[in-house]
């Protein structure tokens, strides 16, 4: 579904990533994993479109994203929940979740009514401000923003970051329920271990700007893998 092939990024004279070549399947968890600077945020943001590789090449569903914007990738069925969430803090949950209508068609202008059954409390909180929710809730928000566009890849970085464990079991629900139920192909990033264990179908371990393994997440207990993971 995704395929990123020998990808390399650089800001100014810094290489942030060599030579990255990863795939991610639809109805499959594929986790990225890796130490904080090794790379994960930048091949993320080069998949959705928001840096231009040096080198490389990034196909989905077959055809070449390489020249193509964030707005046409997102068209395309890609969906991102970046990193800090980035909720537009004084617009209400409904009209964060109405800016998630860009990329569809008139006629498609719907949230559609599974976002609330994974995550009731926005539907409750339908006309607070995104900036009085929780981290939590804020979080289930960037998710929820990003199905309303309908995605067939959903690209998550690391969404369980600085929140408390009952919202981490919920979110882990919902990424089982959009991989079971909906056949949705998930990359995650993740820096929760245990979390990315019991969700993950692939896993890929980054290490300085590569891809240093993927494989199986039960060689998350091979000490020659978590030397990668560990400071
Ligand atoms: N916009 C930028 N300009 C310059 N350097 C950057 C930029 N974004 C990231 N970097 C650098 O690129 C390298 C990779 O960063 P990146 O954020 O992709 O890593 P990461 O694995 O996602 O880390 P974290 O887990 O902390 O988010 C780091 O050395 C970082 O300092």
């Amino acid at each position: 579904m995704l395929e990123v092939r020998d990808a390399t990024l650089h800001y100014g004279a810094a290489q942030a990533l060599r030579g990255v070549s990863l795939v991610a399947a639809q109805g499959e968890i594929t986790c990225v994993l890796g130490r904080n600077g090794v790379g994960k945020t930048s091949l993320m943001r080069a998949i959705v479109g928001q840096h231009h590789l040096s080198s490389g090449s990034i196909a989905f569903e077959g055809k070449a994203l390489d020249r193509s914007t964030p707005y046409e990738r997102a068209r395309s069925g890609i969906a991102f929940v970046p990193q800090g969430r980035e909720v537009f803090p004084l617009l209400t949950v409904r009209e964060n979740l109405e800016t998630g209508f860009a990329p569809l068609k008139r006629g498609e202008r719907t949230v559609p009514p599974y976002v609330f059954e994974l995550f009731p409390v926005l539907k409750q909180m339908l006309y607070r401000r995104g900036g009085d929710l929780s981290g939590g809730q804020q979080q289930q928000l960037a998710i929820a923003r990003a199905l309303v566009t309908r995605p067939k890849l959903l690209v998550l970085d690391e969404p369980t970051e600085g929140i408390q464990p009952s919202i981490i079991k919920d979110i882990g629900q919902a990424i089982r329920y959009l991989r079971g139920m909906l056949g949705i192909g998930i990359l995650l990033v993740e820096q929760y271990l245990d979390f990315a264990r019991g969700l993950a179908d692939r896993v890929a371990i980054m290490d300085r700007g590569e891809i240093v393994f993927s494989g199986d997440p039960t060689s998350l207990d091979d000490p020659h893998v978590r030397r990668h993971l560990t400071l």
